[in-house]
C-alpha cells in the first residue's frame, strides 16, 4: 500500500517537476533580463561588497547595487534565504559563473553561499559587475523524491508502525494509561487541553484541527514542551520558513532548548540565536573553526595577490587541506549541537537526510510535529515521517491546500494533503478539534462555522463583540461600528475588465470602492497598518496596489492565497468577478473564501457583485449572512465619486449617437419641485430592490437604452424647468435608478435616493453652486425646500454645547443593519467626517464657532438665469433639439468653437470638443484617462512581487499574442482613419 501510493506520488511529482520547468524556460526564453528583474527574480549590476567563508567552508559572496554611494537600495525582488540562484557576469551569456544558495537578503545587500565551480576556482572580485537570477531548484524536488523512494524501501525502520496507520493497514492506537497532565498554559481551553491529552495519549498518529485564530500553534508549543517534559526528542516541522520560525518564536521563550536547522526567513534575534549557525558559533570549538575560516579567507586573498601560476595553485591546495579539516570540525559540533537539542526544527524539506540530519543515528527523534500540515505536499511529509515512531499533525484543511502547478497532479490528488486524508479516514479516531476562536467578532465567525465547522466554533468572549471602534485612537463612526459590510455593485455597471485569454481578472470600479471604504476608515482613526486587502486575483491585486500604495503605503495588499496564515483588524475583500455569464472562477474554491474571510478580526467588508458571485450557493449564502448580521450598501451610494469606467462596453455607447447633455450651460432655475408621474417607466420587478442579490435583476432587463433615452428627455426637459428637484416614480426599477443616475452625474445634477424596499425613489436636484461657509451664521436655516423632501435626513442642528452635532444621526441608529433602505450615506459619512474634524479644530483653538462642515447655498446665485427654454417642459422635442443645437458648439465651458465637422469626441465623458479642448487634461477628464491608461498597464501583465504565485497573465506567449492583437488593432484603426480622410478629401 505504502509502496503503491509512494510510486504514484513520485510520479505526480514529475509532472509537477515539468510543469514547473515548462513554466520557468518559458519565462526565460520570452522575457528580457529588465522585466525578469520587474518581475523580482532577476538582479542586474550588482557588485561584491564583501566575502569571507561560511559553514562547509562555502564562499559567501555579498552583493549590493553597483552605484556609487552605499546607500542604494536593491529593486524590489523575491529573493529570499534558501533560494538557489545562479551568478552570471553581467555581460555573460549562457551559463551561469556558478550558482548559490541565498543566505540572507536585506533591503541593500543580498548575501549568497555560493557552490564551488567546478575549475575550483572563481573570479568574484569588486570591479565585476554581476547578476544574479533565481533558478528553477531542483533540491526540493530531488528531496521529495529520495523521500518517497525511500518510503517505498521501507522495512524496519523506526516508523514501520506509523507507516501502517498512516496507510491504513492498521488502526492508530493509545498508550494503555497516561496520568493527568500539569499544564504550563495554564489558560488553554478545554479544547486545547484535550487535544493536548489525546495527542500525548496516542501512540502513532494525533491531528490536531485548527480552525482559523483557535490557537493551534499555543496547543502545539504545550505540546512540544509537554514532550520534552517526558524526555522525548522532537522533530518540529512545517512546509514554510515563516511557519517554522512561527514556531521558533513561540518556543523561544520557554526552557526547551532548540535548534533551527536552515536558513530563518526572518532575521530576529529570538530566532537568529537558535539557528544552527548561531549554536555553533557559541560552541566550544567556534574558536578553532573561526581560526580555520580565517586562515581560509587569508588564503583566498593571497590567491588573488600570487604572482605566477605555482604559487597560485599553493594556496589553492592549501584552502583545499583547510576546508577538509573544517568539514570534519564543524560535524563534530553539529552532531553534538544536534544531540543536545531537545527540540529540532526544520521546514519539511530542510529536515531532509542530505542535510545536517544524517549526522543523527536513525533512531534518535521520538516524536515528529508538522505544522500546517494541510498546506504541505504529503511526499514534503514523509521527509520527517520516517523519521520517528510518532506523529502529531497540525493544520486546518478547510484552509488552502498546497499550490499545484500541473492541473492534471492536481486532479489525480497531488493536492490532497496527508492531513486531509488521514482526517477524512479516521475522523475523531485520531482528530481532535480546536474550537474556541481567538481573533475574530462573532458574526465574521458565525458564517465560518457553520459552514466549515459544523457548527462547532465559538467565539472568546475578549473577541466575540470587538469593533473597530474598541481600537485605541479610532472614533465611533458607522464604519467601525459594524462588523460586516457588503458594498454591493449589483446593476452599478462595474464588471471585471475584459481581457480575452486571460486567466487573471481585474474589476477597475472595485478597486474605486475599495479605495472609498479604505479612505472612510482612516478617516476614522484605523491605522492603514491595520486594514489588509485581499482579492483572488493577481491582476486586481495589482491593479489595488497602483491605486492605494502611495496613499497608504502600510496598507497589506495580497492576494487571498499570499494572505493565508495572516490576520488584520479590518479586511477588505475585492471579490473582482462580475459578468453576465455568473462564472466566479477562483471564487469557486470554498476554502478560499473561507481563508479571506476569516483573516479579519474585527471587520470584513465585502466589494462584491451580488448577482455575479450569488449564482453560486455557497457565496450566496455568504452574502445571506451578510445581509442578516452586517451592513448591506449598494455601491450606488459610493457613486458619486465613481467613475463607471468601463461602463460603455455595455450598450453605452450608444449613448455617443444621442444628443449632447447641455450640460453645465443649462443653468437651474429657482427652487420648486416638480412630480413626475409614474411615467411607465419599465417593467417593475417586485421585491427587486430587497435583497442584494435581486438588486441586480433589473440589470439584464430590457430596453435600457429605451429607458435611458426616456431618461435623458426627462432630465433635458428638467433641467430647462424652473423646477429644482425632480422625484422619479417608486416604480423605477434598481437599474432603471442606475441609469437615472448616471444620466444625473453626466448633467451635473444632484442625486439621492430615498425610502426603503419598494417605497425607494430617487430624485434629482439641480447643483447649487457651494459656497464657502460663512462662520457668522451659526444656525442658518435650511432652505425653504429643503425640510419637505422627504429624501433628506433631517439633520440634527447643532446644540450649543456640542456644536461638533457628535451625535449620531438618528437615521443612522434606525436602520443598523438594513443598508439597501439608506439614504445617501456617503455624503452623511463624508459631512459626519468634516464635522469631526471640524470639531477636531474648534477643539484645538478652544474657540466656540458654528459648525464649519455644513453645506450652504447661495440664495443669490439659486436664483439662477433662465436656462434653455425655461417654460416648463413638456414639449420634449423642442428642448431634445435645443440640445441638439447646444451639441455643435465645443462641450468647453464658454468655448463657442462648432464641433459639426472638426470635433472630437471625449470616450470619458462622451461630449464633443473643439481641437484645443478636446485632450482629456484639457477640459477635466485627466483622472479619467488617467485611470484608463493605469488599466491599461495592468492588463498588461506588471508584476509586484509578492503578489502571489503562478500568476497565468504573465504567461509570456499570452503576452505576446496580446500585444500583437493590440499593435494589429491599432494599425487597423490607423488605416481606417486614413481611408477616412481620403475620403473625405475627394
Ligand atoms: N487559551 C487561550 N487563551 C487566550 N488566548 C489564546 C488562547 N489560545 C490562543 N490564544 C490567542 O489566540 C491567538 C492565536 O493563537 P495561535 O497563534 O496559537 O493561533 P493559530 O491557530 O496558530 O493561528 P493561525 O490561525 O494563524 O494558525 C493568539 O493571539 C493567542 O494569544
Ligand atoms: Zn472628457
Ligand atoms: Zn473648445
Amino acid at each position: 500500500m505504502a509502496a503503491e501510493v509512494a510510486e504514484r506520488h513520485l510520479e505526480l511529482l514529475r509532472d509537477e517537476r515539468e510543469a514547473e520547468l515548462a513554466q520557468s524556460r518559458a519565462w526565460q526564453e520570452s522575457v528580457s533580463l529588465k522585466e525578469l528583474q520587474r518581475r523580482g527574480v532577476c538582479l542586474l549590476k550588482l557588485q561584491v561588497s564583501s566575502q569571507r567563508t561560511g559553514l562547509y567552508g562555502r564562499l559567501l559572496v555579498t552583493f549590493q547595487p553597483r552605484k556609487c554611494d552605499s546607500d542604494t537600495e536593491l529593486p524590489s525582488n523575491s529573493f529570499g534565504p534558501g533560494d538557489i540562484v545562479g551568478l552570471y557576469e553581467s555581460a555573460g551569456q549562457g551559463d551561469p559563473l556558478c550558482t548559490g544558495v541565498v543566505t540572507r537578503v536585506t533591503p541593500k545587500a543580498v548575501t549568497v553561499a555560493l557552490e564551488e565551480p567546478r575549475d575550483g576556482e572563481l573570479a568574484v572580485d569588486h570591479e565585476h559587475s554581476f547578476r544574479l537570477l533565481k533558478l528553477a531548484n531542483d533540491v526540493t524536488y530531488n528531496r521529495l523524491k529520495r523521500a518517497l523512494t525511500a518510503l517505498k524501501q521501507y522495512r524496519g525502520g523506526p516508523a514501520s508502525d506509523l507507516i501502517d496507520v498512516l496507510f491504513f493497514a492498521s488502526a492508530p492506537r493509545a498508550f494503555p494509561e497516561t496520568k493527568p497532565l500539569e499544564f504550563f498554559n495554564a489558560s488553554l481551553d478545554e479544547s486545547q487541553r484535550e487535544a493536548v491529552s489525546f495527542s500525548l495519549a496516542q501512540r502513532e498518529l494525533a491531528i490536531i484541527h485548527g480552525p482559523p485564530g483557535t490557537g493551534k500553534t499555543t496547543t502545539l508549543v504545550e505540546i512540544i514542551l509537554q514532550a520534552v517534559q517526558q524526555g522525548l526528542k522532537v522533530l518540529c516541522c512545517a512546509p514554510s520558513n515563516v511557519a517554522v520560525d512561527n514556531l521558533v518564536e513561540r518556543l523561544a521563550g520557554c526552557r526547551a532548548r532548540l535548534l533551527r536547522l536552515g536558513h530563518p526567513a526572518r532575521l530576529l534575534q529570538p530566532i537568529q540565536q537558535h539557528s544552527l549557525d548561531a549554536v555553533l558559533a557559541r560552541g566550544d570549538c567556534a574558536r578553532l573553526v573561526a581560526d580555520i575560516r580565517r586562515d581560509i579567507d587569508q588564503a583566498w586573498a593571497n590567491t588573488k595577490k600570487a604572482q605566477d601560476k605555482g604559487e597560485r595553485s599553493h594556496f589553492l591546495g592549501e584552502i583545499k587541506t583547510l576546508r577538509k579539516e573544517l568539514k570534519e570540525r564543524e560535524e563534530a559540533a553539529m552532531t553534538a549541537a544536534l544531540s543536545q537539542a531537545s527540540v529540532v526544527l526544520a521546514t519539511n524539506t530542510g529536515a531532509s537526510s542530505d542535510g545536517p540530519l544524517k549526522l543523527l543515528p536513525e533512531t534518535h527523534f521520538d516524536l515528529v510535529v508538522i505544522d500546517e500540515c494541510a498546506q504541505a505536499l504529503e511526499a514534503s511529509c514523509w521527509i520527517p515521517l520516517l523519521k520517528a515512531p510518532k506523529c502529531i499533525l497540525a493544520g486546518d484543511h478547510k484552509q488552502l491546500p498546497p499550490t499545484i502547478i500541473s492541473h492534471r497532479a492536481a486532479a489525480e490528488g497531488l493536492s490532497l494533503s496527508l492531513m486531509e486524508r488521514l482526517a477524512g479516514h479516521y475522523g475523531e479516531r485520531a482528530v481532535r478539534m480546536l474550537t474556541v476562536q481567538y481573533r475574530m467578532h462573532r458574526h465574521i465567525m458565525e458564517w465560518a462555522s457553520s459552514e466549515l465547522y459544523g457548527g462547532r466554533l465559538s467565539a472568546h468572549p475578549s473577541v466575540a463583540q470587538h469593533l473597530l471602534r474598541d481600537l485605541p485612537g479610532v472614533s465611533d463612526t458607522e464604519e467601525t461600528s459594524i462588523p460586516l459590510l457588503l458594498i454591493d455593485t449589483a446593476g452599478c455597471g462595474l464588471f471585471e475588465l475584459e481581457v480575452e485569454d486571460e486567466q487573471s481578472k481585474g474589476n477597475p470600479g472595485e478597486v474605486q470602492l475599495v479605495g472609498m471604504h479604505i479612505q472612510a476608515l482612516v478617516d476614522a482613526g484605523v491605522k492603514a497598518k491595520d486594514i489588509a486587502v485581499v482579492a483572488p486575483y493577481n491582476l486586481q491585486v495589482d491593479m489595488l496596489r497602483q491605486h492605494l500604495c502611495h496613499r497608504h503605503p502600510e496598507l497589506e495588499i495580497r492576494s487571498v492565497d499570499g494572505f493565508q496564515g495572516r490576520e488584520k483588524e479590518a479586511v477588505i475583500l475585492s471579490f473582482v468577478r462580475s459578468n453576465r455569464k455568473g462564472e466566479v472562477g477562483f471564487l469557486a474554491e470554498e476554502r478560499r473564501i473561507n481563508v479571506a474571510v476569516t483573516r479579519a478580526r474585527r471587520q470584513v467588508a465585502v466589494v462584491c457583485d451580488s448577482h455575479t458571485v450569488g449564482s453560486r450557493p455557497f457565496l450566496q449564502r455568504l452574502l445571506d449572512h451578510l445581509a442578516q448580521h452586517g451592513l448591506v450598501r449598494s455601491a450606488f451610494e459610493y457613486l458619486d465619486d465613481l467613475v463607471p469606467q468601463n461602463y460603455p462596453g455595455e450598450g453605452w455607447a450608444q449613448r455617443q449617437q444621442g444628443p449632447k447633455p447641455p450640460g453645465p450651460k443649462a443653468r437651474p432655475a429657482p427652487a420648486g419641485k416638480l412630480k413626475v408621474a409614474a411615467a411607465g417607466a419599465g417593467s417593475q420587478k417586485p421585491g427587486a430592490r430587497s435583497s442584494p442579490s435581486a438588486a441586480a435583476a433589473g440589470r439584464d432587463g430590457p430596453g435600457s437604452k429605451e429607458g435611458g433615452d426616456r431618461f435623458r428627455a426627462m432630465l433635458v426637459a428638467f433641467l430647462a424647468s424652473s423646477e429644482a428637484q425632480l422625484d422619479f416614480p417608486t416604480s423605477l426599477n434598481s437599474h432603471e435608478r442606475m441609469l437615472v443616475h448616471v444620466l444625473a452625474e453626466e448633467y451635473g445634477l444632484q442625486h439621492l435616493s430615498s425610502g426603503e424596499g419598494r417605497d425607494r425613489y430617487i430624485s434629482v436636484r439641480k447643483r447649487l453652486p457651494k459656497q464657502s461657509p460663512l462662520p457668522s451664521e451659526p444656525s442658518e436655516p435650511p432652505l425653504p425646500s429643503e425640510p419637505s423632501l422627504p429624501s433628506e435626513p433631517s439633520e440634527p442642528l447643532p446644540k450649543p454645547q456640542h456644536p461638533s452635532g457628535n451625535t449620531p444621526d438618528p437615521v443612522e441608529q434606525g436602520e443598523s443593519s438594513k443598508g439597501l433602505g439608506k439614504v445617501d450615506l456617503k455624503s452623511l459619512h463624508l459631512e459626519r467626517v468634516q464635522r469631526e474634524k471640524a470639531r477636531r479644530e474648534e477643539a484645538a483653538r478652544k474657540v466656540q464657532e458654528p459648525r464649519s462642515g455644513r453645506r450652504k447655498k447661495d440664495k443669490s446665485e439659486a436664483k439662477g438665469k433662465p436656462a434653455v427654454g425655461s417654460e416648463a417642459g413638456e414639449d420634449f422635442d423642442a428642448l431634445i433639439s435645443a440640445a441638439i443645437e447646444a451639441d455643435r458648439t465645443c462641450g468647453f465651458p464658454r468655448c463657442k468653437a462648432s464641433v459639426t465637422t472638426l470635433g472630437q469626441l471625449c470616450h470619458h465623458c462622451q461630449r464633443l470638443f473643439c481641437l484645443s479642448h478636446h485632450i482629456p487634461e484639457v477640459h477635466g477628464c485627466g483622472d479619467k484617462a488617467k485611470a484608463q491608461a493605469r488599466q491599461q498597464i495592468s492588463r498588461e501583465g506588471i508584476l509586484y512581487p509578492g503578489s502571489g504565485s503562478k500568476d497565468k497573465s504573465l504567461d509570456p506567449a499570452r503576452r505576446a499574442h496580446l500585444q500583437r492583437r493590440l499593435d494589429q488593432k491599432l494599425s487597423e484603426l490607423t488605416s481606417q482613419r486614413k481611408g477616412k480622410k481620403k475620403e473625405k478629401e475627394k
